[in-house]
Formats: structure tokens, C-alpha cells, sequence
């Protein structure tokens, strides 16, 4: 019988452990959307988090970052306990981006690390936008590392670029130059390559893993399987909210449960056995809408081992957000 169980026990903690969700679950009405999810990020690890279409990935990471409130469990940061409550989410050392892009468009793309910036300042962003005392010191010290910032991720050049102008793949960048300039100990990445051709995404792998290298530490939800599974030392499997199996590239890749969600094969004993089908044809669906969005064609998968390529393609737009905020503002309205 099949069943859906994870291969390992709920961690314990650890001296090592940068993020630790224990038994988190997210009640959408009669909609289970997350259940008793356990996930432990370590330092310098990169874990990604893949599964079918609407699986509760991003739901996930919305609970991890404050966006919404478990209905049951726990999320700590080294070993403190989180307020729900994005913004002190961020204080506390993990930064996200979005599946679907939100810069401020009509802000120069150094204007949109040194918005990331705020929770680091010790002027705040009240003061900032007022000019307040000691305003200038902080700012000349901001726009150094947000430079720095846009150094690394390639970017330095277009700093006084409107980010709407950028082309998609460094709009992603910046998102991820935004994120960092929180200086986080944890980035979350929710669908970091989507809509890029292969070279941006081969990029994106290696800033990546250039993040990982200056000690932060990595989670990645990711349809495109060949990137997750280079990318990642460990890959856990979120299966109708459920954890399926979690390990190495290898041990995921070469898992019959992995490969029969999807392919869509019902699992005995559960509820939904019976939407399996329609969730692969609207999955199959949407991936060949979003590959024609994002012009590369339906059925651009990157095929693996275990027969779970993807299209990679979205067909993710640019926000338009034109008040003071951050990438952690409480977007209830647009949670993706
Ligand atoms: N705010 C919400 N209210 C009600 N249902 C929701 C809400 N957010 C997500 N859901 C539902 O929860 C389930 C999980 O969705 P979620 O977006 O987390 O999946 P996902 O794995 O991120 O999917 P995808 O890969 O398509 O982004 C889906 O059935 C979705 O419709």
C-alpha cells in the first residue's frame, strides 16, 4: 500500500539549524492546503521544494515568512520561535522573493535595494522618507552595499535604470539584490527561474550557489527539475500539502512516489484520489500556458531520471507597486 509518509522522523534541533518548521499545517475553510509539514534548513545548505501544481508550496513558504498564520505548528529561525508578522520575519533574518515579480517599476533599480534595505537601517523607513537626523550617514552607507549588492548580482551597471525597464531575467535579479540587502541568514526563492531561457537560468544557478558560498542559506521552490536537482543538497516533496519523501537529488529522483505524483498515479487512502486526474490536466494545462506566455514554447521541460521535467516557463509579470514598502509587505491579495 502507498502511502503518503516521509522518509525521515521530525528533526530534531540542532545547533546547525538556521530554519526549523515543525508540523505546520494551513486550513484554507474545508481546504487542507498544508499538513504537518516538517522542514529543516541547515546552515549553508540549499533545500529545494518541488512538487505538483498547487501543492502547497507556496502556501508553505507564506506561513514560513509571516504572510499567513498556521492554523497548527511552528516555524523558528535558530532556534527562535517566529511572530507571524512578515516584517519582523525579515528583522529576523529571512528575506524572500515572489513568484511573480514585485519591484517598483517606476523606481531606479538602486532605489529598489536600498527599499530592501530598511529593516537594517537604524533609521527605519519613516525617517528615511523624512530625512530625519542621522538620515545621511545611513543613506551614504546603504547605497555602498546596495551597490556592492548590485556587483554581485551583475547589475551595477543599470543602477539608475527604472527596473521596468530591465530585461525579465535581471528583474528577477533584482529581486534577489532586494531580498539580499536585508542581509538575511535565509533566502526563500519562490520560482527564482521561471520564465528564463537556459543561460539565465544557468546564471541564476550560479548566483545561487555564490549566495550559498558567503553563508546563506537556501530555499527553493522550483518546477524546473534539472535546476532543482544540480541546485540542491537536499530536495523535499510536497505532495496535496503533504511531505512525500525528502533527500538527496539522487534518493528523490529515484522515487517511485515521487515519480507517480507527477505522473498523476492515485495513492491509495487518500482523499483526493479522485482529483489527481484533473489536477495533472490543469498542471499540464497551465504549464503550456505559461511556456506560451513566456514565449519558449509548450513542453520545454527539463526532463530528469524521474520522468518529472516541467515546463519552466511563467508567465509571471512585473508588479506594479508605486507606495514605500518592501518584498515582506502583507500582499494578501496577491500571495503568489
Ligand atoms: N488564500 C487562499 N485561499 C484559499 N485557498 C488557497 C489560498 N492560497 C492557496 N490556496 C489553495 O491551496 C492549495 C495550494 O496552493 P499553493 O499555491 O500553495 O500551491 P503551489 O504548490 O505553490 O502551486 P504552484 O506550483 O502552482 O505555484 C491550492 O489548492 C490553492 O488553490
Amino acid at each position: 500500500m502507498t502511502t503518503m509518509t516521509t522518509t525521515q522522523t521530525p528533526p530534531a534541533v540542532t545547533e546547525t539549524a538556521v530554519l526549523q518548521a515543525t508540523g505546520v499545517t494551513m486550513r484554507f475553510g474545508g481546504l487542507t492546503a498544508v499538513r504537518d509539514v516538517d522542514l529543516t534548513v541547515n546552515t549553508g545548505e540549499i533545500v529545494g521544494l518541488i512538487g505538483p501544481n498547487g501543492a502547497g508550496k507556496t502556501t508553505f513558504f507564506n506561513c514560513l515568512t509571516g504572510l499567513y498564520v498556521p492554523t497548527e505548528g511552528r516555524v523558528a529561525y535558530k532556534g527562535t520561535t517566529l511572530p507571524a508578522k512578515p516584517h519582523l520575519v525579515t528583522k529576523a533574518g529571512i528575506a524572500r522573493t515572489f513568484q511573480n515579480i514585485r519591484l517598483f517599476a517606476n523606481m531606479t533599480v538602486l532605489e529598489n535595494v536600498l527599499v530592501g534595505r530598511h529593516t537594517r537601517t537604524r533609521e527605519g523607513l519613516f525617517s528615511a522618507l523624512l530625512r530625519g537626523p542621522g538620515f545621511k550617514k545611513a543613506e551614504a552607507e546603504s547605497k555602498e552595499r546596495a551597490m556592492e549588492l548590485l556587483e554581485f548580482t551583475g547589475l551595477a551597471a543599470k543602477a539608475d535604470h527604472l527596473s521596468r525597464n530591465l530585461p525579465y531575467g535581471e528583474q528577477r535579479k533584482l529581486e534577489i539584490a532586494r531580498a539580499l540587502a536585508s542581509e538575511p541568514g535565509l533566502l526563500l526563492l519562490d520560482e527564482p527561474t521561471a520564465g528564463m531561457n537556459p543561460q539565465e537560468t544557468r546564471a541564476t544557478e550560479e548566483l545561487v550557489f555564490s549566495i550559498r558560498d558567503q553563508g546563506i542559506a537556501v530555499l527553493v521552490i522550483e518546477h524546473d527539475m534539472r535546476f532543482i536537482f544540480n541546485l540542491s543538497d537536499r530536495v523535499s516533496v510536497l505532495v496535496q500539502g503533504q511531505k512525500l519523501v525528502e533527500g538527496t537529488p539522487a534518493v528523490v529522483q529515484a522515487d517511485e512516489r515521487v515519480i507517480a505524483a507527477y505522473l498523476g498515479t492515485p495513492m491509495e487512502d487518500s482523499p483526493e484520489d479522485e482529483c489527481l486526474d484533473a489536477v495533472e490536466a490543469a498542471e499540464s494545462a497551465a504549464a503550456s500556458h505559461r511556456a506560451a506566455a513566456a514565449g519558449t514554447g509548450a513542453g520545454t521541460g527539463t526532463g530528469t531520471g524521474a520522468g518529472t521535467g516541467t515546463a519552466s516557463g511563467t508567465s509571471s509579470g512585473t508588479g506594479t507597486n508605486t507606495g514605500a514598502g518592501t518584498d515582506t509587505e502583507d500582499h494578501q491579495e496577491d500571495t503568489k
